[in-house]
Formats: C-alpha cells, structure tokens, sequence
C-alpha cells in the first residue's frame, strides 16, 4: 500500500460543498489535486467556490496571493473518471446515497493504481458495504471531512469491518497533513457526530414545528444556552435540508424510530427548499 510520503496527487469525486472544500485545502497543504463531477457545469461551479473562498482566505490574511494563486494553479477539474487514474489517494464526496457511492466506488477501483486508498466523506452509511463494491476493502475507509472543510478543524476517521489499521494510520497521517485533527469511530450507523448531531437537528424543527419557539428563538437557546455557534435551525440551513434527510433516513433506518426524521424537515425538501445551496431552507439567503 502507498504510504503518506508517497503521495503527491490527491483525486475528489463529487465537486460540490465538501468535495470543493477538500479539494481546496488539499491543495493548499501542496498536493495535486484531481476534482472530477459529472457534468462540466457542476466542475466549474466547484471550481468558482473555490476561488472565491481563497478570496476570503487572502482578504483576511490567512493566505497570501501567491498561496492562493500556487493552490488554484494545483486543482484541475474533469469530468473523466479515468483521470483519476494519477491520483495517489482518492477522497469521494459525491450524494449521501449508497447506490451512487457503490457505482462510484465500482469504478475508482478499476481506474485507480490498487495500492492506494479510497476513502469516502459518507456522512452515515455503512463504510464495509460500501468498502465491498471493491476488490481492495482492507485500504477503503471513512474520512468524514466537517463542514467547511476550510475552516473546520476535526475530521472524523471511520473504521470499516475490513478496513486494515495501515489504512486507519494512513487516513489520521493524510488528514494531519491536511492540518486537521482527528478521531475515531466504529462503522456504526452515523458515526460519532451525526448519531448525536442529526436528533438535535430533528428535535429543533420539530420544537419550531409544535410552536415551541420562533425558529430565530430556538436558534438562540441552544446558542446562548449551550454555547454552540449554530442552533439547529441555522446549521441545518448551513449543511443542507437534503443531506439533513438523507442522513436521518439512514438513522432511521438502522436505529428505529428514536431517528425518526421530523415531519416539517421532509416537507422543506419536496419543496426544494434545502438551505443555503438553494438560498432558502428555514431562512432566507441572498
Ligand atoms: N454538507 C455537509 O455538511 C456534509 C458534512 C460532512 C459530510 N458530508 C457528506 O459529503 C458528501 C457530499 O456532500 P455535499 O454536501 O458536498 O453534497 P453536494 O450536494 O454539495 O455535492 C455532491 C456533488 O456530487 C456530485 N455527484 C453526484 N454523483 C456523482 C458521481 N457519480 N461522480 C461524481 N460526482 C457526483 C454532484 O453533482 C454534486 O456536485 C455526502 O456523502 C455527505 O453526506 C456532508
């Protein structure tokens, strides 16, 4: 298996929040990198937020220009899968959807040199089932990047059935020399973070929803009252109602009905309104 030292060339497939964001700081720490989407639209897209967060990275003095111009100059953008082919290690960050991430993952293990590792930013599906699309299960494991991967320091390191403890070394070395800070979690449904995180999401629409509060109350309770950056509402706006759902179906699913999506957040996502990304979810955004 390829070990940290070896690696110059980082691939990402799925260009969209956290792909960029992994993308971009993948290349800020010096490697190469290869940010595949399926359609050039959504590259350039990807792309584009990744110039402008470098903006903001130079205009608050946490880059220089020539930092920010070095790192653009390292991400090229495709649509082939076989341009994965170069890359040293493959981080995949496409739809919290399991089929997707099985065809995906079908794929990289053909493109790809069979001595690196795949990993996968899955929020809460199983990394063993995913892990058995492959013909390499030992070097496949989660590395669940937080959102935005820019400015979020933690990354969660996931530890498949199958998954060797070379490859759970080689994913805390890689996210250290991405500058982050790790920890560990079984391959249980949602992980550590968003076993937790997703039913205080729920709770909070459903406190909105039953007229406990005006959502910009809730939101300030658990800020003031439990000393988070974000209530639920807001974050939920920030991660995406969609991924929100999927991710709490997945709970669901495994865990019985103590992860019971709520009612109002599954409304919100027929509706199209998923947040941020579409500029309205539980608040308005410009
Ligand atoms: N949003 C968050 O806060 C967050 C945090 C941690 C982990 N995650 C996980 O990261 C993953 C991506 O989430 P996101 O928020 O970036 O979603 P997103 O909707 O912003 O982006 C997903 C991207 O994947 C692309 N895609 C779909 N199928 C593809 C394929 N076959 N090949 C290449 N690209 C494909 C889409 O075109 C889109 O650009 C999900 O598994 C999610 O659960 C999300």
């Amino acid at each position: 298996m390829r070990t940290l030292d070896e690696i110059d060339t980082v691939g990402v497939v799925g260009a969209g929040n956290m792909g960029g964001g992994i993308a971009q700081v993948s290349a800020t720490n010096g490697y190469d990198v290869i940010l595949r989407d399926i359609e050039t639209e959504y590259v350039e897209a990807g792309l584009d937020t990744i110039d402008s967060s470098l903006d903001q990275l130079v205009s608050s003095n946490h880059l220089s220009e020539d930092e920010a111009d070095n790192a653009r100059d390292r991400i090229t953008g495709t649509t082939a899968m076989d341009d994965l082919a170069d890359a040293d290690i493959v981080v995949e960050a496409v739809v919290e959807n399991m089929d997707v991430k099985t065809e995906v993952f079908e794929s990289l293990d053909e493109v790809t040199d069979n001595e690196i590792v795949l990993a996968t930013n899955t929020s809460t599906l199983s990394i063993t089932s995913i892990a058995s699309a492959t013909e390499r299960p030992e070097q496949v494991v989660g590395i669940h990047f937080m959102n935005p991967v820019p400015i979020m320091e933690g990354v969660e390191i996931v530890d498949g059935e199958r998954t060797a403890e070379q490859t759970i070394e080689f994913a805390h070395g890689f996210s250290e020399a991405l500058g982050k800070t790790t920890w560990e979690s079984d391959d249980k449904p949602g992980f550590v973070v968003n076993r937790v995180l997703m039913p205080w999401i729920n709770e909070g629409i459903r406190a909105y929803d039953e007229g406990v509060g005006e959502k910009a109350d809730i939101d300030q309770g658990l800020k003031l009252g439990t000393n988070v950056p974000m209530g639920p509402l807001e974050l939920a706006d920030h991660i995406g109602l969609d991924i929100c759902l999927d991710a709490s179906e997945t709970l669901h699913e495994e865990l019985g009905d103590r992860y019971k999506p709520a009612y109002l957040l599954k409304r919100k996502v027929e509706a199209g309104e998923l947040g941020k990304k579409t500029g309205k979810g539980f608040y308005e955004y410009d």
